[in-house]
């Protein structure tokens, strides 16, 4: 069986990770790492810890649905504390120190990083590559919603739906990258892509990208309808992940995309 440690238990997807490991054939919860108090009743057994490297030692593969700074710990471990287990990444947010230091780590061990684990986003992923390039002249603008308590904005796949369509037509991101438009800001300039945030209630997640024209226009929208999609994703990456080589890999290796 193999042995999956969680960063994030207590949160929302955390606790998914937690019931959806329940009945698993192939992997068994080993350990979750808890910060403050933990409701859920665990199986037997289960290692509960609030010190990382207890998290490792306890593990073949950690999942992590945290917060940047955890992350940055996890990520720490394994470059300044020397620990080699396989991680799949989801946090969101990160900064630029800690994307560098993501990638730092993968150089020693296996790393799954998806800012979104489901399917249907990693194909949307493809199908804005392709839009991006055959509708050159289109205008493309992202819209992202979420529910009211997602703290990071624009969210991760917003950001890596931006990076698609940007590299498909050999743009810089950060140099095209619109994020709000207020007042007298002139015309729309042929190469940005905006990419914006809605935040309300208890959406799951929704993401669409929209590529503009004098005429007609495309829309390609995906919306997440239960968040166990991403715990779900990212058991199944972890199972794939854990006798990988050390290497930063996308969710679409894992898929076969
Ligand atoms: N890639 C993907 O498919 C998806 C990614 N996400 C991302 O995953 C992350 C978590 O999302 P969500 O579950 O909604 O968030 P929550 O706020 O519900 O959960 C965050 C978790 O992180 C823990 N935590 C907070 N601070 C620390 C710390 N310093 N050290 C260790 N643990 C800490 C929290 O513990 P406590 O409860 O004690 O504060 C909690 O368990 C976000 O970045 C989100 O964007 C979300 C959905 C899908
Ligand atoms: O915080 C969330 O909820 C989500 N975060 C991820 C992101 O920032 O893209 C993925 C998903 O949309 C849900």
């Amino acid at each position: 069986m193999i042995k999956i440690g969680i960063l994030g238990s207590t949160g929302r997807v955390g606790s998914l990770l937690i019931d959806d490991l329940k009945d698993d054939k192939e992997a068994v919860l080993s350990c979750v790492h808890v910060l403050n108090k933990l409701e859920k009743i665990l199986p037997e057994n289960t290692v509960v810890t609030n010190d990382i490297n207890v998290l490792f030692d306890e593990s073949d593969v950690i999942i992590d649905f945290s917060i940047p700074v955890a992350t940055e710990e996890l990520l720490n471990a394994v470059v300044e504390g020397g620990k080699r287990k396989a991680l799949v990444i989801a946090t969101t947010g990160l900064n630029k120190h800690q994307q560098n230091l993501l990638l730092e780590a993968s150089k020693l061990v296996p790393i799954l990083y998806a800012t979104n684990m489901s399917l249907g986003v990693a194909v949307l992923n493809k199908l804005v590559s392709l839009a991006s390039k055959t509708l050159r002249d289109f205008d493309i603008e992202i819209v992202e919603q979420h529910h009211r308590h997602k703290v990071d904005a624009p969210s991760g796949t917003a950001l890596t739906l931006a990076e698609y369509a940007s590299n498909a037509r050999d743009l810089n991101l950060d140099e095209v990258r619109i994020s709000g438009r207020d007042g007298q800001i002139g015309a729309r300039t042929k190469d940005e892509i905006s990419v914006m945030a809605l935040r309300g209630g208890d959406i799951v997640g929704r993401h669409t990208v929209g590529f503009y024209n004098d005429g007609e226009f495309l829309e390609l929208n995906h919306t997440a309808t239960a968040r166990n999609t991403f715990s779900k994703g990212a058991i199944k990456v972890a199972k794939w992940i854990v006798r990988k080589d050390a290497h930063l890999y996308s969710i679409n290796d894992a898929l076969g995309l």
